[in-house]
C-alpha cells in the first residue's frame, strides 16, 4: 500500500501530539470531574465520540468521573406518560410522581447508555447514583423569585458529599459513572440538579478541574449574542453577571462559581455539539469553550 497522506499534513498531525504533551504532564495523576448534560446528548456519534474521550483521559492517567443530567431525555419520558412538570429558575419543579420517572431516566436509562458506550472500549465504567455508598445527601432546595418562595417540590440541594465510594472505584482504575438522585434526611429520594452535583463532587473529591459539555459555546454576556460569548471570566465577575443570566445558565454558573470557590482550579462549560469537544478543551492551548477561574486575589 501507498502512503497518500503529504509531509505538511503529517507535520500537522504531529504537531496537535506535541502540544498535548504539557498538558498530559500538567494533569497526570489529577481528578477530573465531566458533566455530561442531557442536551449534549444529541447523537449517537456524538455521545460515542464523548465515551473515546473519556477512556483516553484514563488511559493517560487522568481520573475522570463522569456525572451526567438527562433533563430533555426526562422531559421526553415525562411527556410519554403524560405527566406536566416546569422549570422554575433552571430547576425541574419535581412531584413525587415526577421523582419516580426522574430515578427511572437518570439511573436506569442515561446512566446505562453511558457506561455501556465506555465499557465498550474497556471494562473501566462503574455506574452509581447519589443514593449509592452514601455519595450524596440531599435537602430541600428552596427558591426565590421575586420575593416569593417557590415550592419546587422533591428538588434537593448538597447537603453533604461521602466520595469514599467514587475513591474505591478511581482506586480500582474505573470511572464512576454518576447520577443525581440523592435521599434527604426524611428517606425520600431528591432530584438534585447534575450542574450542583457535579460541582460538589468535585469539590469533595479535591478534582483539578470541573468540565461541564452543554449546547452552547460557552458563557455569552448578552445571550444570544453570538459577539458575546466570553472566554475567560473570574469567579467575582460571575457573581456580578448571575443576576442577568436565565434558565439553566443559573444552576451552572452557581455550580461553576462553587467549584472554584471550593479550590477546584478552574470550571469550564463546552459545546457538547463539536465532535470531541473534552480532547479539545483538555489537550489544547486554546481549549473551547469558557472558563470560570478564581477570585482576583485583593
Ligand atoms: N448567558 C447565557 N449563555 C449561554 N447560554 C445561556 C445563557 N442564558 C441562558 N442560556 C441557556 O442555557 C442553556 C444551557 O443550560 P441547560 O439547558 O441546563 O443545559 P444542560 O442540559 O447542558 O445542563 C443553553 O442552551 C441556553 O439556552
Ligand atoms: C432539579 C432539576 O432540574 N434536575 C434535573 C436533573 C437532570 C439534569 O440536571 O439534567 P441536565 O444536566 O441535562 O440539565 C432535571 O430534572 O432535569
Amino acid at each position: 500500500m501507498t502512503r497518500t497522506t503529504s509531509r505538511d499534513q503529517l507535520l500537522v498531525k504531529a504537531n496537535t501530539l506535541i502540544e498535548a504533551l504539557p498538558w498530559l504532564a500538567e494533569f497526570a495523576g489529577e481528578t477530573m470531574v465531566i458533566k455530561y448534560g442531557g442536551n449534549a446528548m444529541i447523537d449517537e456519534d456524538l455521545k460515542r465520540a464523548f465515551a473515546q474521550d473519556i477512556v483516553f483521559l484514563r488511559r493517560v492517567g487522568i481520573k475522570p468521573v463522569v456525572v451526567h443530567g438527562g433533563g430533555p431525555q426526562i422531559s421526553s419520558m415525562l411527556g410519554r406518560l403524560g405527566i406536566d412538570s416546569e422549570f422554575r429558575g433552571g430547576l425541574r419543579v419535581t412531584t413525587a410522581e415526577a421523582m419516580d420517572v426522574v430515578r427511572m431516566v437518570l439511573v436506569g436509562q442515561v446512566g446505562r447508555e453511558l457506561v455501556g458506550l465506555i465499557n465498550a472500549h474497556a471494562p473501566f465504567a462503574v455506574g452509581m447514583s447519589g443514593e449509592d455508598g452514601g455519595l450524596l445527601h440531599a435537602r430541600r432546595r428552596g427558591l426565590v423569585v421575586d420575593e416569593e418562595e417557590v415550592d419546587l417540590g422533591l428538588v434537593g440541594d448538597v447537603a453533604s458529599v461521602d466520595p469514599a465510594a467514587v475513591q474505591d472505584l478511581i482506586e480500582a482504575g474505573r470511572i464512576p459513572v454518576v447520577a443525581t438522585v440523592a435521599p434527604g434526611p426524611d428517606g425520600q429520594v431528591y432530584n438534585v440538579n447534575a450542574d450542583t452535583a457535579a460541582s460538589a463532587i468535585a469539590v469533595a473529591l479535591g478534582a483539578k478541574r470541573l468540565v461541564m459539555l452543554t449546547d452552547v459555546a460557552g458563557l455569552y454576556a448578552n445571550y444570544p449574542d453570538e459577539s458575546s460569548i466570553i472566554s475567560s471570566i473570574s469567579a467575582s465577575q460571575v457573581e456580578e453577571l448571575l443576576p442577568s443570566l436565565e434558565s439553566g445558565m443559573v444552576p451552572k454558573m452557581e455550580a461553576c462559581l462553587r467549584a472554584v470557590d471550593g479550590g477546584v482550579t478552574s470550571a469550564t462549560i463546552i459545546d457538547g455539539r463539536v465532535p470531541h469537544c473534552l480532547l479539545l478543551e483538555v489537550f489544547t492551548d486554546e481549549g473551547i469553550g469558557t472558563m470560570v477561574t478564581a477570585r482576583e486575589q485583593a
